[in-house]
């Protein structure tokens, strides 16, 4: 293993004299920039000076999550806007430590957790009901329904790069307007509302002046043309939504207006940036060139590889989607990305519901005390398979346990999977867009975990760049929002600042091509026995009793709709 320099990634580790000469120093600063990055698990705040970009204030606050039946996720509206205030709040507070003051933010950028959809009543300015979040299943059935009508779940590729899937927001938004009559009814009456998190916040932060959102948001609502980059009118019909309750759709960066409302730290302040978290840290990473990709690694990975402008289709389950267009007037970027739906969650799992790692912290040291995983092998498929496989009916297997198994070698076989599963997707990759990919770029939390970025280069073969920066999505966000037209505290030129801003440490390959290869095939192997398991899909609100009332009072058409089961029955089917 190769580890890079140890730079200072913080102003904490920059050393100044005065907090007067921090202000001053090196560089002659233009302005702050502040990020709102609302995450599925945490929100935070974050202020970067500009044009070196230090973070030099933040603050992070977990977000409860309710659920209230298996596959059901959702989150208080409310509670996201009170956690914002409260992060925008505690990191204007350790400004003046840094020599600064709230009259520096020259502009504020936004990122967040994608799909995830609220609804709201335009009079009241209230939520019509929880956000559902992106890894909600109740539209199973919906999907299923839709799928069997349009005969094909790819039959919206070519138009927006997805599939019909539980994971995009017409479906949320469907089923909101379907199950819930407060919805319906401010629907009829035109003052509903709907957009993904940006949207809710940029409505609150502007009271109810601005419904906006970007091109990266929209892309993943299944409702966005990716050529127009509009709301598609064939679309919208299909899924019965209305256009007048969604945003207008803009670029990433542009000055969009100021905070008015009385309730935010943030009053008075510019708002110029937004973001998709996971394009966000694409920017961050500085994948700006085609073939450039990232994984960020967490509770689940996402990988995204830039393609350029010229959107690739995917022939293998993989999601077509904007990567950035950094202006009214400039290209629109795009990507091909894979997600992992399990990666540090099977760490949790095995702390919290197998107790055999103490905290997922833990599980370098315990994965380091076997030099092998032993021949086990883990597929964490709790909730099926995403890409490249897409079965829903895939449940979770260790395999290949013998007498002489320690906890050690599941653990180890826990990150193994996480690097299995970043393989298939990046083997896909190659295969869609033809580009040899010659590095991976990891960020997230459980790159801390040195073992598992060794183990991710030796299992791809490929050098792996660990993203010094804590958070590079925040980092994407803040140079989006500072170099928009208006703003100008910089000119986002990415040759430059790649060296400048972003510090990594290199993991190299220390396995060979046959070795690689063969662990590959009984991972392969492993995955094979992992499929098909579920036979039947558990029951969802809309067939259970307490639900048929409400439901047999709706419009018959919402008993055409169907479920994900299909989907991935007719993706397997489709060869993927
Ligand atoms: N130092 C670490 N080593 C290994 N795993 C970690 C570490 N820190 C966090 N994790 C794992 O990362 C996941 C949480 O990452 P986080 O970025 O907070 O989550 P989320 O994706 O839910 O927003 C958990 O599943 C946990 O197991
Ligand atoms: O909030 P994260 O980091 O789990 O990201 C969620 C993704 O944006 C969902 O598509």
């Amino acid at each position: 293993m190769t580890e890079g320099k140890n730079l200072p990634h913080s102003s904490a580790d920059v050393p100044f004299r005065s907090k007067e000469l921090r202000k001053q120093s090196l560089i002659q600063h233009t302005g702050l920039v502040g990020v709102i990055d609302e995450g599925t698990k945490t929100i935070g705040f974050s202020i970067y000076t500009t044009p070196d970009f230090r973070e030099i204030a933040a603050h992070r606050v977990e977000l409860s999550v309710i659920t209230p039946q298996d596959g059901w996720y959702e989150q208080d509206p409310l509670e996201m806007m009170a956690s914002i205030n409260k992060c925008a709040e505690e990191a204007i507070k350790q400004l003046p430590e840094e020599g600064f003051s709230a009259s520096d933010i020259a502009t504020i950028g936004i990122t967040n957790q994608r799909e995830t959809t609220i609804v709201w009543d335009a009079i009241t300015g209230k939520p019509l009901y929880n956000a559902l979040l992106w890894k909600d299943i109740r539209t199973s059935t919906t999907v299923e329904q839709i799928v069997a009508k349009v005969q094909d779940p790819n039959h919206f590729r070519s138009s927006t790069g997805l599939p019909i899937s539980t994971y995009f927001s017409a479906l949320k938004i469907r089923w909101l307007r379907d199950n819930v009559p407060e919805v319906r009814q401010a629907i009829r009456e035109k003052r509903c509302k709907a957009g993904t998190v940006d949207s809710w916040i940029i409505w609150n932060l502007t009271n109810g002046a601005l419904h906006i959102t970007d091109v990266t948001n929209a892309s993943r609502t299944l409702l966005m043309n990716l050529e127009t980059q509009n709301w598609d009118p064939v679309l919208l019909k299909t899924f019965g939504i209305k256009e007048h309750m969604l945003p207008t759709i803009h670029s990433c960066s542009e000055v969009f207006g100021k905070v008015t409302s009385e309730r935010s730290p943030l009053r008075g302040m510019t708002l110029s940036g937004i973001m998709g978290n996971q394009q966000a840290s694409l920017l961050g990473q500085m994948c700006v060139k085609p073939g450039q990709t990232k994984n960020t690694y967490r509770s689940g990975c996402f990988l995204l590889c830039n393609t350029g402008d010229k959107p690739v289709f995917s022939r293998h389950g993989l999601l077509t989607t904007v990567a950035y267009k950094l202006g009214p007037q400039a290209p629109t970027i795009y990507a091909i990305e894979g997600a992992v739906s399990v990666a540090g969650h099977a760490l949790s799992w095995l702390q919290t519901k197998m107790r055999i790692l103490p905290d997922s912290r833990d599980a370098e040291k315990y994965a380091e005390m076997v030099p092998t995983s032993g021949d086990v092998y883990f597929v964490p498929a709790f909730t099926g398979l995403y890409a490249p496989y897409w079965r829903q009916n895939a449940r979770g297997i260790i395999i290949g346990l013998t007498q002489f198994t320690k906890k050690n070698h599941i653990v180890r076989a826990a990150l193994e999977s996480i690097c299995f599963q970043t393989r298939d997707i990046l083997e896909c990759m190659h295969q869609e867009c033809g580009y040899e990919i010659n590095k991976l770029h990891a960020d997230g939390k459980l790159t801390t975990n040195n073992l598992l970025m060794q183990l991710q280069a030796d299992t791809i073969g490929l050098p792996v760049f660990r993203s010094q920066l804590m958070d590079s999505t925040a980092f994407g966000a803040a140079m989006c929002a500072a170099q928009a037209e208006g703003v100008n505290l910089c000119q986002f030129e990415p040759e430059k600042r790649y060296y400048e801003n972003v510090h990594y440490d290199t993991f190299l390959a220390t396995t060979t091509d046959v070795e690689r290869k063969e662990r590959y095939g009984k991972w392969k192997r492993a995955v094979e026995r992992s499929l098909g398991w579920v036979i039947k899909q558990k029951k969802t609100l809309e067939h259970t009793e307490e639900n048929y009332r409400m439901l047999s009072s709706l419009p018959a058409s919402i008993f055409l709709i169907s479920s994900f089961a299909m989907l991935v029955h007719s993706l397997a089917a489709c060869g993927h």
